[in-house]
Parts: C-alpha cells; structure tokens; sequence
C-alpha cells in the first residue's frame, strides 16, 4: 500500500543581487512541492562561500540566523527528493568542493543514467567521493584538467553524463545553468533588479518579483557572470527532444509556465480532451484536490455536469508522495482528504484524479464516496496508464507495483470499486499541451526510453558499491521506527 512515486527537486540560483541568500530561500519555498527531504543554499562571497543545509522542510531548516550568515550576491539552492543516494544529509544538496578551479557548488534536478559507470571510471583514477548522489560526479568531472580552458571544460563534463540534467553551479565568480540536451527537466532563466536568476520553475520567479526572459534551452549553458549572460551550445548536434510529459499533468505547478505553455491551462485542456473521449452522465464532478484540480475543473467546463470542492483537503499534509516512507505516504491519504459527505448522497458522482499509479489513493476516495451515499461514482484519471518505471528523475516504483502494467482496467475498475473507469489517451494528453508529440519523454506510458539505461542499475546502487549504507541503514531505522509509532 505505498503511495505515489517519488519525484525530483528544485533547483535556484542568483547572480548579483545584495539579497542573494533571501531571495533564493522565497525561491525554495516556491520550488517545494518538487522535493521536501532536504534543502539548501551555498552563497559566494567575493570567492568565499558560504553554506547551509538541512533535512526537512524548507521554513523548518532556515530558522533564526541561518540565513543572515550566508553573505554575498551570488547562490545557489536546492530541494531534494532523493532519486539516487539516500535520503541523508551527507547528500542533501548542494554539494560542494574544492579544485583547482577554486570552490565549486552544483545542485541538480534529474537522474543521471551512466552515474555508477562514470564513478567507477573516476574511482579507477583515484578520485574520492563524499556522497553517494549521482550528482557528485559532475563536480568530479569539472575538476578534470582539460585541455581548452574554462568552456571546454563545461562542454566535456556535460558530454560524460547522460540522463536527465538541469543544473545551477556556482563558481567564485559565476553562475552557470545546465539543460541536458533532451531537455528532461525544466529550468529557466529571470531577471530581478537587474540580477539574473535562474529557477526550476517560474512559479519562483513570481514569488520574487523576478521578470520571466526565457527557458534554458535543451543543450544549452549559460554563463552569467559580470559581464551579463552568454550561451554555448554544448551538443552542436541535434538531439531528440524529450521533455518529461508528466511535468505537465501533475509535478510541476498549476501557476508555472513551461515552454510557453501554463501549466494550469493544460490540465484544464487535459480535463476537456477527457470529457470528450468519455462522456458519462452525471450530476456532480469533483477533484481530488490537489493535482486533480484543475483537470476536473475542465471536464465540468467541456460536460456541462457541476463542479463541486466535496474533498477538503487539509493543508499541513503536503504531496504525500513525498514522503520517503510507505507508512507515512499511506497515513497522508488517508488524513490529507475530508469528504462533504451531504454533498454527494444520492448523486452520481465523477471524480478526478491527475493518475493513479499503486491505486491507493483513487480507491481510498472511491470508498469515501460510496460511504457517504454516493449513488455511482466514475473514475476519470487525466493521463494514460503508467506501465513503466522513470529513470529519468522520478522515482516511480518498479512495474511489479505499477496497478496498470499489472492488470487490466476492468481488474482495476473492481479493485477501486468504482463503477466505471477511464483514462486520456496518449494523444488527448499530447493534443492538451498544443505541443508536437516529438518534444517529449512518455516512457512511462509508452516503454519509448529516449536515453539507454542499465535496468540493474537502482537507488542505492552507490549505497551498496561503498559497501557501507550509511544513509540506507539509517532511512530503513527510520522507516522501523514510524513502523512502531503507527
Ligand atoms: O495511485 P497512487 O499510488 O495513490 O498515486 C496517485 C496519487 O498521488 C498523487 O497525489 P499526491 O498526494 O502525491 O499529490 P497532490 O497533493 O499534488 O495531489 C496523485 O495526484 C494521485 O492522487
Ligand atoms: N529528484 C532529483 O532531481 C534528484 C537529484 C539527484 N539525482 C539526487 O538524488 O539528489
Ligand atoms: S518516464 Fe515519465 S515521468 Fe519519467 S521523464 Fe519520462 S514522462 Fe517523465
């Protein structure tokens, strides 16, 4: 009965601006739907860096004098879900080191695909390694001597790494930002009092009064130092685009524009496409809040069947798939929702939901319905079926656990105890975003991986190659702990 996959994180970064450090905490508050296990900010003052980080939640670890101690105009931060490493504080992000470089800070958003390879290459050299984050070897790599200078040395790290990739790096005197060249993960580019900033999602851009100037584009890194903004184009080549498609219809939020497209208004399209491929007769739609929102809001809008709030959701439990243990997760479900029950007595009821990937929740609030006199109740689920585990930065489970690759919709339908079941189609989703279907990555509804990777290769894989778990060990300590308070 574990909750939702686990998913990537948010990366910010600013460059000249006397408030840097401030200014990137409102940026991690606004990025911390995209990871709550930790967070942090490396600051730069005239080459001297400054850092803090913690585990938890964004306001819990900047308390007190925290954030007055990281002085400078330049930083960078990060919130975490942990996708490869454990979730630990020796690999909160971000990292840092020293080389010949000078200091180094990297945060990342992604999942890197030849990490264990790459590490084994640089440990065969004799490098050392902090952490067990596939992230750290991008420091490794830029610490490389190379022949060329500094831009090389930037085009031949991106070159070594595969996977998904968007990255803010602070140097003495820069900050860079990185988009791999399949453009996996969003990060764009601002401007506030004249600094610029760069950001997992514009949805921080607003929270600081920072002007949207453009996306990264994928393949690209951008240099911003004193002297303003310069691009390179890191892979002259073309490469197939491959921007993850589940962005769009549940990670990112409603009030986040990417790739020109706001993200609330595509899932209220994705609700209107799902009530034009399956029309039911009803008196009532309602979402389950949050991510369910905005699409149920478009399948009422296209049917014409009211739209009713009957779920209240309760604001102190976050995205519940956050949570790094299954008891906490499952717990979440059921103290994150309460239904209006007189709202929904006698009523045939259609309820919403972005996707259903163990099922728990959808089944949990199908029961609720029937509970409270809910005379039909129809599941409409705004994506396709997940039938494939993500390498590329979430953490879905392994398709063992994925309710759809393992039994038919009508087995579902039972299961969930609803009376009917649908889900939108591979191209309503597409057609939703007014985006050509080649500019994505759908693996997980459609086994198409746009960059090879090992399938033995997991989470813990750098955990059990070290041959010490310290991270693991303490997150299954955990995990029995929770077990006993429950
Ligand atoms: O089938 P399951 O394994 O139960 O997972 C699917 C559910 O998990 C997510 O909600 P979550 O609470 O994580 O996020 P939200 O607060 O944004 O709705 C998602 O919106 C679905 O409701
Ligand atoms: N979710 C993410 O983007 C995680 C980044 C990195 N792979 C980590 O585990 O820290
Ligand atoms: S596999 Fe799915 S979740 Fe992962 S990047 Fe591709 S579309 Fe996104």
């Amino acid at each position: 009965m574990q909750h939702y996959p686990k998913h990537y994180c948010g990366v910010f970064g600013i460059f000249g601006h006397p408030n840097a450090a401030q200014l990137t905490y409102y940026g991690l508050y606004a990025l911390q739907h995209r990871g709550q296990e930790s967070a942090g900010i490396v600051t730069s003052d005239n080459g001297h860096f400054n850092e803090y980080k913690g585990m938890g939640l964004v306001s819990q670890i900047f308390k007190g004098e925290a954030l007055s101690e990281l002085t400078g105009n330049m930083a960078i931060g990060h919130t975490r879900y942990s996708t490869t490493g454990s979730s630990h504080i020796r690999n909160a992000q971000p990292l840092t080191g020293n080389c010949r470089l000078g200091r180094i800070a990297i945060a990342h958003n992604g999942n890197l695909t030849n990490a264990a390879q790459v590490r084994d290459e640089l440990e065969a050299q004799g490098l050392m390694f902090q952490t067990t984050v596939d992230s750290e070897i991008v420091l490794n790599l830029l610490a490389q001597p190379t022949l060329g200078g500094h831009d090389n040395n930037l085009i031949e790290t991106v070159r070594r790494i595969e996977g998904a990739y968007s990255l803010c790096i602070l140097t003495e005197r820069e900050l860079i930002g990185v988009r791999d060249p399949h453009g996996f993960r969003p990060l764009s580019i601002g401007k506030v009092d004249g600094a610029y900033v760069l950001a997992s999602e514009t949805c921080a851009f607003d929270l600081i009064h920072a002007e949207f100037i453009r996306d990264v584009e994928p393949g690209e890194i951008v240099v911003i130092d004193k002297n303003g903004l310069r691009s390179i184009k890191a892979f002259p080549e073309h490469q197939r685009r491959a921007f993850c498609i589940f962005e769009y219809v549940y990670f990112a939020r409603p009030d986040s524009t990417i790739a020109d497209r706001n993200v609330y208004k595509v899932r209220v399209e994705m609700g209107r496409e799902l009530a034009r491929e399956h029309p039911v007769k009803a008196d009532l739609v309602i979402p389950v809040p949050d991510s369910g929102n905005c699409a149920a809001l478009g399948y009422s809008l296209e049917s014409g069947i009211p739209f009713e709030m009957a779920f209240v959701r309760n604001h102190y439990v976050g995205r519940s798939f956050l949570q790094p243990s299954q008891l906490i997760r499952d717990f979440d479900v059921r103290v994150k929702l309460n239904l209006i029950g007189n709202l929904v007595k006698g009523k045939r009821v259609i309820v919403v939901d972005d996707s259903i990937v163990r099922g728990t929740t959808s089944k949990s609030r199908v029961n609720n319905l029937k509970e409270a006199g809910a005379k039909e109740v129809h599941v409409m689920v705004s994506c396709p079926p997940h039938m494939n585990p993500c390498v590329y930065g979430i953490d879905f489970p392994d398709r063992s656990k994925l309710m759809a690759a393992n039994h038919s919709l009508e087995e579902i339908r039972q299961y969930l105890n609803a009376d009917s079941l649908h889900y939108l189609s591979q191209d309503g989703m597409v057609k939703a975003t007014g985006l050509p279907k080649s500019n994505f990555c759908m693996a997980c509804y459609d086994g198409n991986y746009p960059v090879k990777y090992d399938s033995m290769v997991d989470k813990h894989i750098m955990e059990r190659r070290v041959g010490k778990p310290h991270g693991l060990g303490e997150e299954l300590k955990k995990e029995e702990l929770q077990k006993q308070l429950l």
